[in-house]
């Protein structure tokens, strides 16, 4: 037997022998009878398991005590099993692998076995699985052909060998060519594909790593750094699946639109129980997609803002009431303002988050007042005095005014009055930096910026734990921490994410585009996992955030001390040759610590660079929008800073193909053809590192449109 290999993985137990003299035809015939009995296998589990479900809902009815956990155990285990086989119909056999001594293994989306319960299909995260993606011609690990079979639904279309034991070639047919080209080559529909059929031996590396301490993947451009997090993720949850989906695992990307690219590699894969949020989305109740103006986000993200906000939280509200008037004995005893200023004071040296401070601050409050009137009324008792005060309607609705309850949306709207933030930023921000700051926060919506600022003011004010984000939704049974039932997980799938945005208990953490994340923004999406394994993956060079140690600093604190694996992509998958060579050739000068891939794939296209009149722009994009989509397939991306959209979407033509994006929301994002409009203007407004973003978007064509 070949390395691991086991016979309780085997598969030929279910093909015919190799035979060389068969054609391509015929050997296609074998995969697709193959599937066949796959597929015959997998609507016969389904049956079984609809029949456990529905067998499950009966128990419901039960009133034996334990009746309920038993109920959704079994609900859960037969829902699982319908999910799995329901997402995978789309070519679920994908691969195979024979080695040197004859043994064969099917590699599928999930695993299945037949009514003798021998393997009729391993899970390609299945450590048997591994030299499908691991075995290469220099380190075979005993596999002598690997073949990649490819189908549409279920019907298998084609089928792509890599012979890696040349001995055995008079044996094994070898037929097809480059299924990863194939894939590279194939048009893009505006939504992210799984790759489970053309893992490359680095990136499977990256996906397999184990789970605890923190993985850093770092490549270039189209390198596969998010789809690799993606499968990652799958593999993960596939690896240990009631510590991951138990406590979760959390993906953070930079923006909405590129959380819905990637929304259906995960489901693809049969799991659908990751969160994935965007960096706008981390505050419950907050969806903010709007950019702050590079200047504004800057000072936004920074550590600065720690200390400004937490003398933020420590003034006095506005409209409070300035003065506190009571009654003791006939005697009017009074506090003004700067005696309540100086009881703010003393209470916030007892506890410092005012959500929490309000008993302290009545106290406060009545030792004030009894310091007045203990002189006036030496007789009178403290303790009757305290009860007699404390109780009156006038003294507490004067404590519910003056101490409110705050929350941290109204405490960032006074940073919109200068005079505020110049008191709380006072000696720690620039005069230039509290106008920037102010202005931005003028408006009745949210940045993303603001977003990691409401939730540290959230943890500065203090809140209750029914707040904590589990709203009673979570509750821990057998071990596993699950959504109320079972059935409403399976069958209720309205959510977007199955946690709510302010849970922090996530067992993984998965960060993309991390060389964007400001101080701020890792302190934030820290808190949500301060006991998790951490997945992060990037690249220096595409960073819009002007100071990369800062946000390392930040990234080292928020993520626990552990061990630390390291991967690097060397390949860049998304380009064609022509276009990356061209990005990095504009990289090189401006962007010298750029880590530049091999692009692996040439389509003969050179980069088009054309340049036209500042008032002819519109016109001019929509004209070469309108012919890139006539000569790619798929998707066109138009590239242009945010101002100029409104003039520009008037022009274009309406076509589901085509996106207007702006520099920032281009990242992570690929398009089978882009427009990069002005993209010295982008480089002056965002730096050198959006722009090469924006430069290595285009699987096919890319064009810049400069201005004269
Ligand atoms: N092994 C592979 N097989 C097929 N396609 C792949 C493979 N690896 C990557 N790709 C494809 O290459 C493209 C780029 O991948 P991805 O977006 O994950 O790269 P990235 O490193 O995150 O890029 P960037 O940093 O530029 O945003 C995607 O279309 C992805 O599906």
């Amino acid at each position: 037997m070949s390395n691991d290999q086991d016979s309780r993985q085997d598969t030929g137990h279910a093909v015919p022998a190799p035979d060389p003299s068969r054609t391509p035809e015929e050997e296609l015939a074998v995969e697709q009878a193959f599937a066949d009995k796959v597929y015959r296998r997998v609507t016969v589990l389904r049956d079984e398991a609809d029949a456990n479900r529905r067998s499950g809902y009966d128990h419901k009815r039960a009133t034996v005590p334990g009746a309920q956990y038993e109920r959704d155990v079994f609900v859960y285990q037969a829902a699982r099993r319908i999910s799995d086989l329901d997402s995978q119909h789309e070519g679920l056999v994908f691969g195979r692998l024979d080695f040197d001594d004859g043994g064969i293994r099917h590699i599928g989306r999930l695993g299945v076995r037949d009514e003798d319960y021998r393997t009729l299909l391993i899970d390609w995260r299945a450590p048997a699985a591994a030299p499908f993606y691991q075995a290469t011609a220099y380190d075979s690990q005993g596999v002598a052909r690997r073949r990649v079979i490819r189908s549409f639904g279920q019907k298998v279309e084609e089928i792509s060998d890599d012979l890696l034991n040349e001995d055995a070639a008079d044996r094994l047919p070898v037929i097809g060519d480059g299924a990863l080209l194939a894939a590279l080559g194939r048009k893009r529909t505006g939504r992210m594909r799984d790759i489970v059929a053309t893992i490359q031996a680095e990136q499977d590396a990256a996906i397999r790593a184990p789970g605890r301490g923190s993985t850093i993947i770092s490549g270039g451009p189209g390198t596969g750094k998010t789809v690799v997090a993606l499968h990652r993720a799958a593999y993960l949850l596939y690896q240990d699946r009631s510590r991951y989906e138990g406590a979760g695992i959390l993906i953070i990307g930079p923006s909405d639109f590129f959380m819905r690219y990637i929304g259906r590699v995960l489901p693809s894969l049969g799991e659908e129980t990751a969160s994935l949020y965007s960096l706008g989305d981390l505050y419950a109740g907050v969806q903010a997609t709007r950019q702050d103006t590079p200047d504004a986000a800057a000072v936004k993200g920074s550590p600065v803002m720690i200390p400004v906000l937490k003398h933020l939280v420590r003034q006095t509200p506005p409209d409070t009431p300035d003065e506190l008037r009571i009654t003791v004995q006939g005697d009017v005893f009074t506090l003004d303002a700067p005696e309540l200023a100086m009881v703010r004071a003393r209470v916030f040296e007892k506890e410092g988050r005012p959500n929490h401070a309000k008993t302290e601050a009545g106290r406060a409050l009545l030792i004030a007042l009894w310091r007045k009137v203990k002189p006036v009324h030496p007789d009178l008792e403290p303790a009757k005095f305290s009860r007699d005060v404390g109780s009156r309607g006038e003294f507490l609705t004067f404590l519910d005014a003056w101490w409110p309850r705050l929350e941290p949306e109204n405490v960032l709207r006074w940073a919109a009055d200068p005079h505020r933030l110049r008191s709380a930023g006072e000696g720690r921000m620039k005069r230039h930096e509290i106008e920037t700051v102010a202005e931005s926060l003028h408006g009745d919506d949210w940045s993303v910026q603001d977003v990691p600022l409401l939730d540290e003011l959230r943890h500065l004010l203090g809140f209750q734990d029914r707040d904590r984000g589990r709203k009673g939704r979570i509750k821990s049974w057998g071990g596993i921490q699950e959504l109320s039932t079972a059935q409403d997980r399976y069958y209720d799938r309205g959510e977007r994410s199955l946690r709510d945005a302010f849970y922090e208990d996530y067992a993984h953490v998965i960060v993309d585009e991390a060389q964007d994340l400001s101080p701020m923004q890792w302190r934030m999406v820290g808190r949500r996992g301060r006991s998790a394994g951490w997945t992060v993956v990037g690249d220096q060079a595409q960073s819009s955030w002007p100071r990369p140690r800062q946000a390392e600093d930040g990234r080292g604190r928020a993520m626990p001390r552990g061990k630390t694996h390291r991967f690097h992509l060397s390949k860049n998958y998304r380009n064609s040759k022509e276009v990356f060579e061209y990005a990095a050739a504009w990289a090189e000068p401006r962007l010298p610590e750029a880590d530049l891939p091999e692009a692996v794939r040439e389509t003969g296209i050179p980069v088009e660079s054309e340049s036209t009149m500042g008032d002819e722009l519109t016109i001019h994009v929509a004209a070469l929008a309108k012919r890139l989509l006539g000569e790619v397939e798929g998707t066109v991306g138009v590239v242009a800073a945010t101002d100029r959209h409104s003039g520009i979407a008037e022009t274009l033509p309406f076509d589901e193909r085509l996106n207007l994006v702006g520099p920032l929301e281009s990242k992570g994002l690929e398009w089978d053809a882009v427009v990069a409009v002005d993209l010295d203007g982008i480089e002056r407004l965002h730096g050198a590192g959006v722009a090469y973003v924006v430069l290595t978007r285009a699987t096919q064509r890319l064009v810049r449109l400069d201005l004269d």
